[in-house]
C-alpha cells in the first residue's frame, strides 16, 4: 500500500476502532428482517462493518511479533485492510440510490468470498510459527485469546453480511419461512437428526459401522409440540455435527473389537431460559488434564501420526470444537465438555430460549483487551506442592 494511503488507512483504523461494536439480538435481526428496508440496512452496515473490522484489526497489531510476521497471517491482514477500504468508499457517498445499494451488496458478497478461507489460513500461520520456534506460555495465551476473539468477530461480520445478502441481495432464496439465515421456528430435533444422519454416513464410510442414536426430549412448557426456538439452523447444525462426529469416533475406536456399540444418547430439553442438548457417549472419555486442550487452537488441523492408541485422542482435532463453542457463545449460549475418563463423555450445547435474550457477544478493542497481550501468565497464585512457579520462576529448594 502506498505510504500516503497507508497513513490514511491507519488514521481511519484509529477512528473506527474507537467506536464499540453494536450487538444485535436475534429478535432484532428477526424484526428488522421482517419489516426493515434495504436503505436502513445499508445505513447501519456501512458504519457497523468498519467498526467491527477496525476493532479486530487493531488487535492484530498486539499479536506476538513472530506470529504477526508469519506469511499466512500477513495475507489475512491484507484481506482485512482491503475489505476495510472497500466498505469505507461508501461512507463518503451521500446518495443511496438503487445503483449504490446494488454496488454495496456486491461489495459485501465480494468481501465474504475474499474471507472464505480465513480459518484455514490463520491455522496455517499458527503451524508455521510452531514449526519455526517453540511457543512460550505467554505467546500461547495471547494466541488463544486473540483467535477466540478473532473468530467470534468473524462469525458476527459474516452474520451481518449474510442477512443483508439474503434479504436484499442476489443470494439464493433459502426456506420461504426463513428470515435471511434465521428460522423463526427452528425445529431443533430435525436439525440434530440431520447432523446425526450425515455424521453416521461419514462414520459408516470410514469405519464400516457406526453407533445408534437414542433421542429423548422434554419440553417444560408441556406444549407437546416440536421443540423449536428462533435460531440460525446452520450454526446449530455445525455444533451438533461436530459433537456427534466426536462421539461416534470415540465409541467406534473404544469398542473396535466388540461386535456391538453402546448407543450415543442425546437429551434435548427446552427449559424456561435454556435449551440444552446433551450428547453422551461411552467412548472411554478423556482425562481432565487433556480436556482443556480440546479447545486449543494450537493443535494442527493436519492430525499428527498417532504413535500409539494411548496418545491423546484429541490430536488432529482441528478447530471443530473451539469454533463450535464460539457459535454457541456468539448468541449468549455455550458449549461444554464433561468427561469421565475410562467411561465416556457428555458434551452439552446451551442455547437461549428467548430471542430477546440472545444478544450478539462481540469482542471490543480497548485497554482491558490489550492487557491480555501483556500480562505474564507464568506467575501462579496457588501452590500445588509440585513445581511451584514463583516470581523467581524456579522451584523452591525443598
Ligand atoms: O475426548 S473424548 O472423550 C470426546 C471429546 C469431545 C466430544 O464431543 C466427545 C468425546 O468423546 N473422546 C474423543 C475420542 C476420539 C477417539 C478415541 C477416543 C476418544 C474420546
Amino acid at each position: 500500500i502506498s505510504r500516503a494511503l497507508f497513513a490514511d488507512v491507519s488514521v481511519l483504523l484509529d477512528y473506527y476502532s474507537r467506536f464499540n461494536p453494536s450487538p444485535l439480538s436475534i429478535k432484532k435481526f428477526l424484526d428488522f428482517g421482517q419489516k426493515g428496508c434495504e436503505r436502513q440496512s445499508y445505513a447501519f452496515l456501512r458504519k457497523e462493518l468498519p467498526v467491527r473490522l477496525a476493532n479486530i484489526m487493531k488487535e492484530f497489531s498486539l499479536l506476538p511479533a513472530p506470529l504477526l510476521h508469519m506469511p499466512s497471517v500477513m495475507t489475512v491482514q491484507n484481506w482485512y485492510l482491503r475489505s476495510f477500504e472497500e466498505i469505507l468508499t461508501f461512507e463518503k457517498i451521500r446518495i443511496d440510490d438503487k445503483k449504490t445499494l446494488e454496488n454495496f451488496c456486491e461489495t459485501l458478497i465480494k468481501i465474504r468470498n475474499r474471507h472464505s478461507n480465513v480459518v484455514q489460513t490463520m491455522a496455517r500461520g499458527v503451524i508455521e510459527l510452531k514449526d519455526t520456534e517453540t511457543i512460550h506460555a505467554q505467546t500461547e495465551h495471547s494466541i488463544q485469546y486473540f483467535l477466540h476473539r478473532f473468530y467470534l468477530n468473524r462469525i458476527s461480520i459474516r452474520m451481518l453480511i449474510n442477512q443483508h445478502a439474503a434479504l436484499f441481495g442476489a443470494d439464493l432464496p433459502g426456506h420461504p419461512r426463513h428470515i435471511g439465515t434465521i428460522d423463526p421456528n427452528c425445529d431443533v430435533t430435525s436439525v440434530v437428526q440431520d447432523a446425526y444422519d450425515n455424521a453416521k454416513f461419514l462414520c459408516d464410510q470410514y469405519y464400516m459401522r457406526s453407533p445408534e442414536l437414542i433421542v429423548e426430549t422434554f419440553n417444560v412448557d408441556k406444549s407437546g409440540g416440536p421443540i423449536s426456538i428462533v435460531y440460525v439452523p446452520s450454526h446449530l447444525y455445525h455444533m451438533a455435527f461436530e459433537l456427534l462426529k466426536n462421539a461416534m469416533r470415540a465409541v467406534v475406536e473404544q469398542h473396535s473389537d466388540s461386535d456391538e456399540f453402546p448407543p450415543i444418547k442425546l437429551l434435548l430439553v427446552k427449559g424456561r431460559e435454556d435449551l440444552s442438548i446433551k450428547i453422551s457417549d461411552m467412548g472411554g472419555g478423556i482425562s481432565r488434564s487433556l480436556t482443556e486442550n480440546l479447545f486449543h487452537y494450537m493443535y494442527s488441523t493436519a492430525p499428527k501420526p498417532q504413535t500409539d492408541s494411548q496418545t491423546a485422542p484429541l490430536a488432529g482435532y482441528g478447530y471443530g470444537l473451539p469454533l463450535s463453542r464460539l457459535y454457541a457463545r456468539y448468541l449468549q449460549g455455550d458449549l461444554m465438555v464433561a468427561s469421565v475418563e475410562g467411561y465416556g463423555t457428555d458434551a452439552i450445547i446451551y442455547l437461549k430460549v428467548l430471542s430477546n435474550e440472545a444478544n450478539e457477544v462481540l469482542p471490543v478493542f480497548n485497554k482491558t483487551s490489550s492487557k491480555h497481550y501483556r500480562t505474564h501468565v507464568g506467575s501462579h497464585d496457588y501452590s500445588t506442592g509440585g513445581t511451584t512457579v514463583n516470581q523467581f520462576s524456579q522451584p523452591f529448594p525443598i
